[in-house]
């Protein structure tokens, strides 16, 4: 699943590039991603979804006009996140062991963008906080189209006016980047568009952003 080999492959780009596109179908249990859908599906009908913020805490802004998504925390309590989780984890030693990022924990929502809405360029977190260090969305949308629109917009570091990548929002692809450094957008879907976003964090009691 997460086999030595692959975690260079990611380390190497993350280090080299600062972010990477990935398919993660091969690397979680058979069954995950569908289980995913089907839970944030759930919550989306039962409107246990909220509005997205931006910043923590005093800082919270409900900004329509830079995030229009609705967000759910995963606590990893049902048997699908329990595995997910168990990925995560798998994922945050690994890289610690290739990068040295000193990465304590983890935390995950899944988001919803209903058509037309999207998330204006941003970067995940400030640089020099240590909270978030390293992002990484994974898509549960089965059978994307390219007219469906809601690509993950990825900018270059150096200079965030070039675009270095577009990735499709299809179920099990992922994008892996170094929160600090990657600025992205996600461009308005046409059609409703689950995800889930983690991010890995050097600190261990929470902090605000
Ligand atoms: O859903 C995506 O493609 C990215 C979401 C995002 O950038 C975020 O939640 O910070
Ligand atoms: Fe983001």
């Amino acid at each position: 699943m997460v086999s030595d080999g692959w975690l260079d492959e990611l380390a190497d780009s993350l280090s080299e590039k600062a972010w990477i596109e990935l398919d993660l179908l091969g690397h979680l249990p058979v069954g995950l991603i569908a289980a995913l859908r089907n839970e944030v599906e759930i919550l989306d009908r039962t409107e246990a979804m909220g509005r997205a913020g931006i910043g923590r805490g005093a800082d919270l802004t409900r900004d329509r006009s830079v995030r229009r998504d609705k967000i759910a925390w995963l606590d990893g309590y049902t048997a699908a996140q329990s595995e997910l989780f168990r990925f995560f984890d798998a994922l945050r030693v690994g890289l610690n062991q290739r990068l040295f990022l000193g990465l304590k924990r983890y935390e995950a929502h899944y988001a919803t963008y209903q058509p037309g809405d999207f998330y204006k360029r941003h970067l995940d977190s400030f640089r020099g906080r240590a909270s978030r260090v390293v992002s990484l969305v994974l898509y549960l949308n089965e059978g994307w189209q390219l007219q469906d629109g809601g690509e993950l917009r990825v900018f270059s570091p150096d200079n965030e006016d070039q675009m270095v990548g577009l990735v499709r929002p299809e179920a099990g692809r992922a994008a892996l980047f170094l929160s600090e450094d990657v600025p992205h957008e996600v461009l308005p879907a046409n059609r409703t568009r689950y995800s889930i976003a983690c991010w890995f964090r050097q600190d261990e009691v929470p902090l605000p952003l």
